[in-house]
């Protein structure tokens, strides 16, 4: 964080994620799920299954937008009143969202969001859920679906591998 300033006025947006690429800067999380999930195979099978991947990634940035000021209060970036923010931004953002993801999944039936196989869009949704938990400890525990595709995705076997070894991530 004492870095970031300095960063900052190096990114494309002033903002982050980017993605740097042979010399060329890409920022916008949904530009580079696109970028990454076509490139390795996870960005669906059919142009149908494409746009709903997509779809769900557009999802997560209203979703995001929705909760961002609980957020940026319970990872302290910002001053507020954390647990008030949970009740009453969190929760019920976190509420319609994991209930239309649960509805998602009951439907497709395959275990995945999107058609037979992992796509961005479950990394998308395991990678959240288990970030919240650090920070919320129980925060999908009323969503056995969600919590039962976390674990589907995170025992892919090198998906396992990453994260028993990554560097360690605030959330
Ligand atoms: N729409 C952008 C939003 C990026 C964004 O909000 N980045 C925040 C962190 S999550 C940031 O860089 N904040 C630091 C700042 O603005 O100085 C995306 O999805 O990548």
């Amino acid at each position: 964080m004492e870095d970031w300033p300095k960063h900052k006025a190096e990114m494309p947006y002033g903002q982050v994620p980017v993605l740097e690429v042979d010399g060329e800067f890409l920022p916008q999380s949904n530009a580079i799920y696109r970028f990454l999930g076509r490139q390795f195979g996870y960005a669906g099978e059919t142009e149908i299954e494409a746009a709903q991947v997509d779809m769900i990634g557009d999802l997560f940035q209203d979703y995001f937008n929705e909760y961002r000021e609980y957020f940026t209060v319970a990872v302290g970036f910002t001053q507020g009143d954390k647990e008030f923010l949970f009740n009453s931004v969190m929760v019920p953002a976190r509420n319609k969202m994991l209930r239309y993801l649960s509805n998602i999944l009951r439907s497709n039936g395959t275990g995945f969001l999107v058609g037979k196989s992992v796509t961005y869009a479950d990394l998308l949704l395991s990678i959240h859920t288990a970030g919240m938990e650090g920070i919320a400890p129980g925060f999908s525990n009323d969503f056995p679906r969600i919590l039962e595709h976390r674990e589907r995705i995170e025992s892919i076997p090198q998906l396992k591998e990453y994260l028993a070894h990554r560097p360690f991530a605030p959330f």
